[in-house]
């Protein structure tokens, strides 16, 4: 079944605005105009620039969702899209970012989404969920926020949205929407069948007729990548990545810094590095080229001998650090007093006891493991049988320590891939 509501203007009275306030962000400052609405929601339309006049306006309709914007939830992508609307704006120095109460889980209210999400973990999809509680699987209108837009002086909006029910909306409620703008977030492991069922059951990111609506291209999709995600009683998913250059040899180095990387990180709970790889590639394990929330961080350091310094403990991404008996006591305060995680395991033949680091780190929730470095560890790993999933990068390069099989030097660009079968295929034009 597929529901493609369309919703005319709310015919309850306009908005009152009843202030405006600065609000500071890591974004920068944002004007506030606040309305409160005859249904008793308030509506907070954050400003950057001069909206006003027919020039088409940056625009975000941002449905509130406590769970993800305030806790950062992964079982949806509202935090994420969020914050990925307000730095878009402020990017573009114009725009407006309205952030709509009242459109809690999709129209249904707080407690409503909660007691939705238990039937979604009983097997509901989000939509089915919904209807099982005797609640319509979305609620929401768009007059109000078409009035609150009108009211600050918007006549025509370029919509950052995946959902053309909210094109729709506005247009009933007497704006013109000029185009959609994609507002795709790369997929967690948690949230993906949510964003799924979205798309396929209820019409987000489809093209809707002959409108001059924009639709966005997918955004990386990483899933087919990380297979199915099946975390075991005592330990999570682990997937190892390696990277391999182009005559097959395992390349030290964790990878190549590109968008797909960042994407895999997105998608799982946390991500794995022995200290060997802080110390050589000072990798911040963070999530910067997609827009997708940070997974946890987790270090092996048997010694604790890592700098403070390092960007693995810096910045907003949690890091645990899981050390031994022999680590100094001093030494253990310290990172502790920074703000990082510390666990103490038994040894093992090389350092901290692996599966006793899994079986932690699944007593601590995390379902998925994407084990990024050093080759040493990920080929511990395989060998005792501890890795659900290998996933290989094939760099652009020969350069590696050992025997070469092709030359170097080769420039290689205009990259294809293909996957046929359980393949990968990948091809570059070659300049000598
Ligand atoms: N009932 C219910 N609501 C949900 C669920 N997940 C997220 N929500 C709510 O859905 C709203 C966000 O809607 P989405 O469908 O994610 O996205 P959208 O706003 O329609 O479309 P975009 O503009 O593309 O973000 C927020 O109010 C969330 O609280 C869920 O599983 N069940
Ligand atoms: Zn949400």
């Amino acid at each position: 079944m597929i529901l493609t509501p369309q919703r005319t203007g709310d015919p309850a009275p306009a908005p009152v605005e009843v202030c405006s306030v600065v609000i500071p962000t890591p974004y920068g400052e944002f004007t506030t105009r606040v309305f409160e609405t005859a249904a008793g929601h308030t509506l907070l339309a954050l400003i950057r620039g001069d909206v006003t006049g027919a020039e088409p306006v940056l625009t975000r309709l941002h449905s509130e969702c406590l769970t993800g914007d305030a806790l950062g939830s992964l079982r949806c992508d509202c935090g994420v899209q969020l914050r990925t609307a307000m730095r878009t704006v402020a990017a573009a120095g114009r725009g407006v970012v309205l952030y709509i109460t009242g459109h809690e889980g999709r129209g249904i209210g707080l407690v409503n989404k909660l007691r939705a999400y238990v039937e979604q973990d009983k097997g509901a999809d989000t939509l089915d969920a919904n209807l099982r509680l005797g609640l319509p699987a979305d609620a929401r209108t768009y007059g109000e926020s078409a009035a609150v837009l009108r009211a600050i002086g918007v006549e025509s909006v370029n919509l950052m949205s995946n959902n053309p029910d909210k094109v729709a909306g506005l247009r009933a409620g007497g704006l013109a929407v000029q185009t959609m703008v994609g507002l795709q977030t790369a997929a967690h492991a948690r949230n993906a069948a949510y964003l799924t069922t979205k798309a396929d059951r209820m019409g987000h990111v489809a093209p809707i007729g002959a409108e001059p609506i924009t639709v966005p291209e997918a955004g990386i999709d990483v899933r087919g990548l990380i297979g199915e995600i099946r975390p075991r009683a005592d330990r999570p998913y682990v997937m190892v990545r390696v990277t391999q250059t182009l005559d097959g040899r395992i390349q030290r180095e964790p990878g190549i810094p590109t968008a797909e990387e960042h994407a895999l990180r997105a998608a799982t709970d946390a991500v794995l590095v022995g200290a060997g790889t802080v110390r050589r590639t000072d990798p911040s394990l963070t999530v910067e080229l997609v827009p997708g929330a940070h997974p946890l961080r987790v270090v092996l350091d048997s010694e604790l001998n890592l700098p403070l310094t390092a960007r693995v403990f810096g910045g907003e991404a949690a890091t645990t650090v899981f050390t031994t008996k022999e680590a100094d006591a001093t030494r253990a305060d310290e990172i502790q007093a920074a703000g990082v995680g510390l666990r103490e395991v038994s040894a093992g033949p090389d350092g901290a006891d692996l599966p006793a680091v899994l079986a932690e780190l699944r007593r601590g929730g995390v379902q998925s493991l994407l084990v990024e470095g050093g080759t040493r560890l990920i080929a511990t790993l395989l060998a005792a049988g501890l890795a659900d999933r290998l996933i290989v990068a094939i760099s652009a390069t020969t350069e590696a320590p050992g025997d070469t099989r092709l030359p170097t030097g080769l420039t290689l660009t205009n990259r294809t891939a293909y996957t046929a079968g359980d393949a990968l295929l990948l091809g570059w034009d070659v300049t000598a």
